[in-house]
């Protein structure tokens, strides 16, 4: 009799490393990203209203304005080897797999569009894989990202007879190893602009304030990564003052604040002249990152009297994040010896 197809026929002991980033277009045309809206804005662990008052609203109203300007914004940060935040979590995979060797079997996935959770999970199971990490990169928990891919994994394991040990990474905005990394990999950014900045901006993107409300700890762990990035520049960079935003407000319902278009703008008729920003929850350049904050924010900041605007880069496949991520992984992985 045939073998089910998700039935391996050796089992060999291996580890597998499954990251999970959250999805981007597979072009950045109106089509392709009409598709990916729909799937991420369908998630009520995203939308959280009923669905039967949600649906109509997307589809009649979202999903025929948005994708043509989202497409437009995609194009212009684009790359040779598609979207930014896929071309990195696919560097991010490789060099996670060259640091860990023969330890695990490292892979990708997107928790919308692709490569999806339930293919790659079945491909490192054939491959023998009888332990899984699976790592949601996102530093801080919240249910819209974190809390949607457990979904994704839960749904895979509910549609599978035969099923390998399985782990989840922590979220770690507060971890030694998270806070060093972007302490070291920011300073070093840093020192290579051509100006000194008079403030470093750390965006995060916002969620409904009534996310906070219902318990959901992404606010408090943002704010605790800054507080804790800010203890380390404090001691570095005694002159650079630290604020924490955020970004992305999507809908009519009230986001966390201060929103970081709001504060850009503030700054500017103040009088604060230069300014660097980072996106510390974000662990790839992105849309969020490549658009709203290099192009958008500084079109702002400048346009209310800034002089000096730098956009950091996320800690993508750099050496500081790399050797963090490997940490984390390692971890995980000695739990299990
Ligand atoms: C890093 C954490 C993220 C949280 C928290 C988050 C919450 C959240 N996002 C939306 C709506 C949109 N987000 C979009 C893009 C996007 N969001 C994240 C990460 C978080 N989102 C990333 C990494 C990206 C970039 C994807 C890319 O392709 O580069 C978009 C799509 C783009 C657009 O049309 O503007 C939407 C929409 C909500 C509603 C939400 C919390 C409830
Ligand atoms: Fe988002
Ligand atoms: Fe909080």
């Amino acid at each position: 009799m045939d073998r089910p197809a998700d039935h391996p026929t050796i089992l060999t002991g291996k580890v597998g490393v499954l990251l999970v980033n959250l999805g981007t277009p597979d072009a950045p045309d109106a089509k392709s990203v009409k598709r990916y809206l729909k799937q991420f804005l369908s998630d009520k662990r995203v939308v959280e209203i009923p669905a039967i008052a949600w649906q109509p609203i997307l589809r009649g109203i979202i999903l025929n304005t948005r994708p043509k300007k989202s497409a437009h914004a995609y194009a212009q940060v684009w790359t040779d080897e598609g979207s930014p935040l896929a071309a990195i979590t696919a560097g991010q995979a490789r060099a996670l797999q060259s640091r860990l060797g023969d330890a695990a079997i490292v892979r990708h996935a997107m928790r919308y569009q692709s490569p999806a959770m339930d293919k790659e999970l079945d491909a490192l199971l054939a491959m023998g894989c009888e332990r899984i990490l699976v790592a949601p990169l996102y530093p801080h928990y919240s249910g819209a990202t974190t809390a949607s891919a457990l979904d994704a994994l839960a749904d895979w394991i509910k549609a599978r007879r035969r099923l390998p040990a399985l782990r989840t990474l922590p979220p770690y905005h507060d971890d030694p190893a998270y806070i060093a990394a972007l302490h070291a990999d920011l300073s070093r950014q840093i020192e290579a602009l051509d100006f000194v900045p008079e403030l470093l901006l750390l965006s995060y993107h916002g969620m409904p304030e009534r996310t906070l409300h219902l318990g959901d700890p992404y606010h408090c762990h943002c704010r605790k990564t800054s507080r804790l990035v800010g203890e380390r520049f404090a001691q570095s960079h005694p002159d650079l003052r630290i604020e924490t935003t955020f970004q992305s407000r999507f809908g009519r319902a009230k986001w966390l604040e201060p929103a970081t278009d709001t504060v850009l703008i503030a700054e500017g008729r103040k009088g604060t002249k230069r300014i660097a920003i980072a996106a510390p929850g974000f662990s790839a350049d992105c849309l969020e990152t490549l658009e709203e904050l290099a192009i958008r924010g500084r079109d702002d900041f400048v346009a209310a009297g800034g002089t000096h605007f730098a956009s950091l880069a996320c800690l993508n496949t750099g050496d500081d994040g790399m050797a963090m991520l490997e940490a984390l992984t390692r971890r995980e992985l000695a739990g299990w010896i």
